[in-house]
């Protein structure tokens, strides 16, 4: 890059006030000496032109392939603008928050599935901002491998970036600018030192590091490489809640982090895919309500005193499948093949109606206005699957409604937070709010359902749906990506699988091509970071 281009905007970002040097508190709540204010830029339109022509300089001098360019909101979509105006490259715009009305994309623009999008960003701290906006393309069907920003404070955003698959090419290092502020003697020997020690005492990813201003991503990281904790180690950590340490340990002993969704609407054949496919996962998903339940109401067996007693018809006319001596071979199965029940319910309601919904703490009928009322309705959930899950949208009520249920009898659960179908609400702030519902209630909350990780912490397990062994959709919405993104480069946990062994000619050979695909890009994970 042209070294006196870059000397030149810097002093010129000092006289806008662009940089700022006093007491300023960073997205993180971090305070520090030093604040870049980008966002002065759209009042200074020369500067404007300026920073587009050296971020464009250094697309090109990478030599980055891309079809098209998506600033991260708000600060860089200007930028972007003038870039894909200038060189009439297609442009993206990555909405904060879906509309209600209209298509309600998160991403406007043209693209097709495959397509690589370059992402632009103004400063970056640690990485997450272009990460979330990354993340928003991807579940869109577009492939973001490089982002390129002006400003780079230096506090582990190219590392941090760099481990989730995103290599990050800065133009302006926070080093090579305070350089050029000290010898024009816009700062004193002070300010520069305590700013050089705070950037050294606050790396977001890996303490130390420092990147040279406009200088390429190396291509091997020049850290002490980390090793991720493995399954097993997540299993033993303090605080970590019991069922997601038999989780982590199954995974483990099992070389296994599938989950199979087995959405069949027959007893008969849940039970058969549980004996069957149990040796190969970690987890059997299913969702019962698709299982054939009574129509009769004992009425075609003339059983009334059976159903009375047991809710189990088994009528020529019916059929029914979900009864109580159903769910104890399931949990037989579960047993013998050691994987866990996961019903995947989506509870959405208030506190008190989930509570009902889910079963009662003792698994006894209850009274209600008079009337005895078995709470937990047909299924009995609460009886029988070791996991549920709920969407966040009812706020935390709708935890601890499930977790007065579950919490005695050691279940747990899952929250959605974010969904593979297309166009989901459930992205950004959505998943952020989701991730604060289970921080605060994590003595029950074990995970998420999402499409990549969304909290470093170990003690929460990732679950994301939508896989197959290719990449593509149904008719319907859903997204598929493969078990290498999802585990390797996605950073999740557990892939759930449904109509890709399902719809398999053979059920347990897919299994088991899903099993190895998973479990191969989890050893890479742990062994590569
Ligand atoms: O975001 C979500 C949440 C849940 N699911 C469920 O996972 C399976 C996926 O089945 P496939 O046949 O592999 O598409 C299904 O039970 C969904 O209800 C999801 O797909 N996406």
């Amino acid at each position: 890059m042209d070294d006196a281009a870059i000397d030149s905007l810097i002093l010129k970002l000092h006289d806008v006030n662009a940089v700022k040097f006093g007491e300023y508190k960073l997205k993180s709540g971090l305070l520090t000496p030093i604040y870049i204010d980008l966002r002065v830029l759209v009042s200074h339109p020369a500067l404007m032109n300026q920073v587009s022509s050296l971020i464009y300089q250094r697309v090109r001098e990478e030599g980055l392939q891309f079809d098209s360019v998506c600033g991260v909101p708000y600060t860089a979509l200007p930028l972007a603008t003038i870039i894909c105006s200038r060189h009439e490259i297609p442009m993206l715009i990555r909405r904060k928050e879906a509309k209600d009305y209209g298509t309600k994309r998160l991403v406007e623009g043209s693209f097709k599935e495959g397509d690589r999008c370059l992402v632009i960003e103004d400063t970056v701290t640690s990485g997450s901002s272009i990460l979330e906006t990354a993340d928003v393309l991807q579940n869109e069907g577009l492939k973001v491998t490089d982002a390129v920003v002006l400003m780079d404070r230096e506090q582990g955003g190219v590392e941090m970036l760099d481990s989730r698959g995103i290599r990050l090419f800065p133009v302006i290092g926070l080093s090579r600018l305070l350089d050029v502020l000290l010898s024009a003697k816009r700062i004193d020997g002070q300010t520069d030192q305590s700013v050089r020690t705070f950037l050294r005492e606050n790396n977001t990813f890996r303490p130390g590091k420092q990147n040279g201003a406009g200088a390429p991503v190396p291509k091997k990281p020049c850290v002490e490489p980390k090793r991720e904790q493995s399954y097993a180690d997540r299993a033993q950590l303090p605080g970590v809640h019991p069922l997601a340490s038999k989780l982590l340990r199954i995974m483990e002993e099992k070389r296994s982090n599938l989950c199979l969704s087995a959405d069949v609407s027959t007893g008969e054949e849940l039970l058969q895919l549980a004996e069957s496919l149990g040796p190969k996962i970690c987890m059997l998903k299913t969702h019962v309500d698709i299982l054939k339940v009574c129509v009769c109401g004992g009425e075609g067996g003339r059983q009334n005193a059976r159903w009375e007693r047991t809710r189990s018809c088994r009528c020529d006319v019916c059929r029914q499948d979900f009864t109580a001596a159903f769910s104890q071979k399931l949990q037989a199965s579960a047993e013998k093949h050691n994987f866990l029940l996961f019903e995947d319910r989506k509870f959405a309601d208030i506190g008190n109606t989930v509570k009902h919904q889910y079963g009662e703490k003792d698994g006894g009928p209850s009274i209600v206005i008079g009337v005895s009322r078995r709470a937990g309705g047909i299924f009995q959930i609460s009886s029988w699957s070791h996991v549920v899950n709920a969407h966040a949208v009812p706020g935390p009520g709708v935890v601890q409604g499930l977790r007065e249920v579950g919490k005695p009898l050691g279940r747990g659960c899952l929250l959605i937070a974010q969904m593979s179908s297309q166009g989901s609400l459930a992205a950004g702030d959505y998943t952020k709010a989701t991730l604060q519902i289970a921080e605060q209630h994590a003595d029950f909350v074990i995970g998420f359902i999402c499409g990549s990780k969304i909290t470093e912490r170990p003690e929460f397990i990732h679950m994301t749906p939508g896989v197959q062994l290719e990449a593509g959709g149904d008719k319907l919405g859903q997204q598929y990506t493969t078990p290498e993104e999802v585990i390797g480069r996605k950073g999740s946990d557990i892939i759930i699988v449904g109509r890709g062994i399902l719809e398999a000619s053979d059920r347990l050979k897919a299994a088991e091509s899903y099993r190895k695909s998973g479990w191969d890009a989890y050893t890479k994970r742990v062994s590569v970071q």
